[in-house]
This record gives C-alpha cells, sequence and structure tokens, in this order.
C-alpha cells in the first residue's frame, strides 16, 4: 500500500513546474466575480422544484423576511427576533441557503405531530437546551431541511418512526438533534434525585458499516459540545473497556453496528435494558438477512418500556418497511420527495461500454481529460477496487486511493482521512462505501461495475450532490448488464434524467432477472486485453486439476 500511496501521490509537488495544472485547479477571478477555469468548476446554483429543495436554493422571500431584510435596511430591527435568530439570518445570507420552501411531504400515521419550519420554533415548542441551538448554529445547520421538519417534531412527541428521504439531505440530524433534545443531563454529572432516566446507556444508534458508524460518532460530538454527555462509538477497543460495570454505567450513546453489539451482549458486558431511544440508520440494510437476527437481538436486549424506534433511510423497499412497522408501537411513516429517487441535483447518464474489458480504457480516458475532482468509483469486488486502482496508477493518473473491506483497519481510516482532507481525486471502493458516506465536496460517482440493485445504485450515486451541491453519475454497462439496464433507467427517468429512446424501449426484465442484478461474472482483476485476471487463471487451473484427479478416479473403479 505505501509504494501504492507513493505511485499514486508522488513524493512532493512542484507548484512551478506544473504551474498550468495548479491554474486548473483554483479559481480565479474575472470581472470581479469567482470563475473557475479547470476542472473545480463552481456549482451553479440552478432553479430546482420547490418540493425537491431540500437545501432551499430555490431561495424565495417570505413576508416575515422581506420584511425583516427591509427593517434591517432601514436601521431597524425586528422586535420579534432574538438575536441568535438575527445572526442566524445573516449566516443564511451569506450562505444563500435561507427559507424554507414547500417540500413534497407524505405523512401516514394517527395524529401525526405538526411540522416545524426553524429550528427556533422547535426549541420554543419543544423546549431543547439552549446548548444544542448554538451547536445546530456552529454546525452551520441554519434551517431545518424537509426531513428535519418533519422528523424532528414526531420524535420529540415520543412516537416511533419510518423516515424516507433522499441521500445528502440531513437525516442524521434529524435523528441526532430529537436524541440529544430528549437525553436529559449526562449521566455522569447528574445530580441527586435526577435518577428519573434509569442509569446505563439510553440511546443506541445502530449502522451498517464501521465507517459510518465513525461518521455518525463524529456528528455526535460535534452536536454534542459544551455537554458532559459520553459517547461511545463501539469497537474491540471500546468493548473491553466496557467490560468494566462501572465504566459502561456512565455511557450515554453507543454508536455500533449490530455485529459488535450482539458480540458484547453474548459475552454479557453489557445491558441495552435502560436504552429509550433506538434508531437504525440505513434501516432497509440492517434489515435484510445479512443483519436482521442480530438486530433482532439488539431489539429484544432494548427492553425498557417506554423505548422510542426509528428507522431511516433513502430507500425502505416493501419487505423492509413491513419489517420495520411490525417492531414499532403506533408508527408514523413519512416519505420526503419521491420514494427511491435521486436528487435532480445529481446529473445522470448511462454508458455503453460493451465488454468489461473496455471499461478501464473509457475511464482512463475520462479522467486524462478534464473531470472535475474528487470522484468515487465503485466496483462489484474488493479485488476489482484494488486492481482498478493499480491500473490507474500505472496509466498516471494521479491521487488514487482505494478502499475496502479486506483493508485494514488503519489502512481504511488513512484513505477516508486523505478524502477529507481533498487529498484524494479518485477513490475506488465497493459497496462499503456505497450508503451514508458524507464527504460534501463528491463531484461525481462513478459505476464502474453496474450496481447491485435498483436501491444500491439510489445509494451510490448519492455520495455525490449532497446538502445542496450538484453532482454528476456516471454508469458503465457491458452487454452483460442490459437485461438490468431498464430497472436503472427508470431511476433516472424519475429524478429528471434523460435517458436514450432504446433504452426505454427495452423489455422490462422479470423479478427473477433482476435478482440476477448483482451476480453478473466478471474477472477478479481490471484488464484492458480482456483477458481474465491471474486469480481467475488461478481458480480455472485449480478446477481442472480437480476435474482430473475426479475423472481419473473414476476411470480407476
Ligand atoms: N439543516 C442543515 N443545513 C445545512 N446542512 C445540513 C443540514 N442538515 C444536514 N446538513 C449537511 O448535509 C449533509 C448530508 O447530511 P446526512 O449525511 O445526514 O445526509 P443523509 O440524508 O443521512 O444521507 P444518506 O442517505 O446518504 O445517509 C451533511 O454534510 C450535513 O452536514
Amino acid at each position: 500500500m505505501a509504494a501504492f500511496s507513493l505511485l499514486s501521490r508522488g513524493g512532493s509537488f512542484n507548484k512551478k513546474r506544473f504551474q498550468k495544472d495548479v491554474e486548473r485547479f483554483n479559481a480565479t477571478k474575472v470581472n470581479g466575480s469567482e470563475v473557475s477555469s479547470g476542472p473545480i468548476a463552481s456549482t451553479s446554483k440552478a432553479e430546482l422544484p420547490s418540493d425537491l429543495d431540500f437545501f432551499k436554493y430555490a431561495r424565495k422571500d417570505t413576508g416575515k423576511r422581506k420584511a425583516t431584510k427591509e427593517a434591517a435596511e432601514e436601521g431597524h430591527d425586528s422586535d420579534e427576533e432574538s438575536q441568535l435568530g438575527q445572526k442566524r439570518r445573516k449566516l443564511e445570507d451569506k450562505a444563500g441557503t435561507s427559507k424554507p420552501s414547500k417540500q413534497r411531504v407524505v405523512a401516514k400515521g394517527t395524529n401525526v405531530p405538526s411540522a416545524c419550519s426553524s429550528f427556533e420554533d422547535m426549541q420554543e415548542k419543544y423546549q431543547f437546551p439552549s446548548q444544542l441551538m448554538a451547536n445546530l448554529e456552529s454546525s452551520g445547520y441554519l434551517s431545518p431541511t424537509g426531513i428535519q421538519e418533519n422528523g424532528i417534531p414526531i420524535l420529540l412527541e415520543s412516537r416511533d418512526l419510518a423516515a424516507i428521504s433522499p441521500t445528502g439531505t440531513g437525516k442524521t440530524l434529524a435523528y441526532l438533534l430529537p436524541t440529544f433534545a430528549q437525553l436529559g443531563s449526562p449521566i455522569a454529572h447528574r445530580k441527586d434525585g435526577e435518577s428519573s432516566k434509569g442509569s446505563g446507556v439510553r440511546a443506541v444508534v445502530l449502522a451498517p458499516t464501521n465507517e459510518l458508524a465513525h461518521q455518525i460518532h463524529n456528528e455526535c460530538l460535534k452536536l454534542a459540545q459544551g455537554r458532559k454527555w459520553r459517547m461511545v462509538l463501539f469497537s474491540k477497543a471500546t468493548a473491553s473497556t466496557l467490560a468494566d460495570k462501572a465504566v459502561r454505567e456512565k455511557i450515554d450513546i453507543i454508536i455500533s453496528t449490530p455485529l459488535r453489539l450482539v458480540a458484547a451482549l453474548q459475552s454479557g458486558h453489557l445491558e441495552l435494558d435502560n436504552v429509550r431511544h433506538l434508531i437504525l440508520d440505513e434501516a432497509d440494510r440492517l434489515l435484510d438477512s445479512e443483519f436482521l437476527e442480530q438486530v433482532n437481538e439488539v431489539i429484544a436486549a432494548c427492553s425498557h418500556p417506554e423505548l422510542q424506534k426509528a428507522v431511516f433511510s433513502a430507500t425502505l423497499p416493501a419487505n423492509a418497511e413491513k419489517v420495520a412497522l411490525g417492531m414499532m408501537r403506533d408508527p408514523v411513516r413519512i416519505v420526503v420527495g419521491l420514494k427511491d429517487t435521486p436528487l435532480p441535483l445529481i446529473a445522470q447518464s448511462l454508458t455503453y461500454v460493451q465488454t468489461d474489458a473496455s471499461k478501464l480504457p473509457t475511464l482512463v480516458t475520462y479522467l486524462s481529460t478534464s473531470y472535475e475532482p474528487p470522484v468515487l468509483i465503485f466496483t462489484s469486488t474488493q479485488s476489482r477496487a484494488s486492481s482498478l486502482a493499480e491500473q490507474l496508477v500505472l496509466h498516471g493518473i494521479s491521487n488514487v486511493d482505494c478502499l475496502h473491506a479486506g483493508m485494514t483497519k488503519k489502512e481504511r481510516e488513512d484513505t477516508l482521512k486523505r478524502m477529507r482532507a481533498g487529498e484524494s481525486w479518485v477513490l475506488i471502493s465497493t459497496e462499503v462505501m456505497a450508503r451514508g458516506m458524507d464527504f460534501k465536496g463528491v463531484r461525481g460517482v462513478i459505476n464502474y461495475d453496474f450496481p447491485t440493485s435498483v436501491q444500491s445504485y439510489v445509494h451510490r450515486i448519492g455520495r455525490t450532490g449532497r446538502a445542496g451541491r450538484e453532482g454528476t453519475a456516471i454508469t458503465y454497462f457491458t452487454d452483460q448488464d442490459a437485461p438490468f439496464l431498464k430497472a436503472i433507467a427508470n431511476v433516472l427517468l424519475q429524478s429528471g434524467s434523460t435517458v436514450p429512446e432504446w433504452i426505454l424501449k427495452l423489455p422490462k426484465a422479470s423479478k427473477l432477472k433482476r435478482r440476477q442484478m448483482g451476480k453478473v461474472k466478471r474477472g477478479d482483476q481490471v484488464t484492458t486485453s480482456g483477458r481474465i485476471g491471474r486469480a481467475d487463471a488461478i481458480r480455472k487451473r485449480f478446477v481442472c486439476i480437480l476435474t482430473y484427479i475426479f475423472v481419473s478416479n473414476l476411470s480407476t473403479n
């Protein structure tokens, strides 16, 4: 990996020598306004349909805001506005993300709590600590997104919730804010008599990958600043520290993957009987056959009668939704935007490459001309991800990184750090990065290998176009992928991207066929020649030897 990293990144970068390249990546000022002449072009703030404008890009002044603005221009301050509120508005004006516009929200359930269109309204109504408000502001969260406007009041009214909202629309805050607001004092700092919340862990957030759990933990740290809540990201190391009952009694929140938590429960080193809030992030993944048993074990351990359950995802197929609603009490279900549909901020396209061998030259050509870094590239397996990263480095592409579950924890962490620091321009990964990961600046996603399902497609491409930014998503397809093309083309159509006429005319694949989407056979290695890779060759030879032994045994008997 070290040699790979050196090849990819080089030892040092001579800015003088590569002046032209530096200029391409730096924004320059033309006529006083900021433009970019290079691959990092500035995001245009296109007008969006209001019901899909999750981050209020289509900015409109409402009467109240207009009046406040006019008053401010005339040198008057509105009496109604708190100082914090005014500060927020100024920041909003600066960021260009002000004022909620109407979004399409469908809510189902009995007595659905009404939405709150600002964090101030939420605080006024539900009286949560002012420190939380200050932390929202310092994190740059000025006004709530659709899922936050609707989901936070539901959770604050202690209702169970199944929430579906597109990728990158702020679901994490939608469940963390109400959780913190209801948590009460940190256990470790409770005054005498404050025992109504009992002792031991009071909130659990489950996520399907370590990386996502880590990211949620970081979000918790931001929101809880100034409060002494103890938040634990469950890992092997923390699990052994928590084996001490006196230590784990003082924990307020645990963020974990199901497997780790179940291991601690089974070894008797964790009790969840005081948990009041259980959240499943990426719920459809957590409720699929790989995780369901573990998730059920966690749910069974959360035995407090006041347990509130919430599930969040950008996609929730009917079967997962049935399981989710089945484990809740009088739940509310909300869908923000269109179900299973990416935001129109993501410009999606399909690229025909005929065979697997044609993908590499297509990608190298793309990355050799002016593209907008960073891009995230998805392959179907770990070995193909590593192999593609090596090939790109060999083809002279700069700042290539790779991340998959086969790498060590340290390697994965280092890669993520480089990505967040903007040092990675091309990150190649597998499904492990497809869900939840939030790199705000990702300009594009390339599905080098066809996604394994419609849900996989929606989550993969959702790594771009986050928090109101624009992005592009390119999906390569070969002849082998053709039977599954229509299903993905429908997603493009639904979210406003154009699809060639001939694809729309393709017959609809049967349910059985669609299930095979993720099972297309590809070589272990990425090659330009169309030859099968080394690992495939070894496997083939092994099969030949076994067949030979089997046949010779038959003939001797
Ligand atoms: N109210 C807000 N104002 C501005 N930015 C926000 C707000 N809420 C969240 N964000 C930012 O939006 C980005 C996406 O948030 P988040 O990761 O929670 O999305 P998500 O809906 O959970 O996406 P995914 O489905 O991919 O998991 C984050 O960078 C977050 O900091």
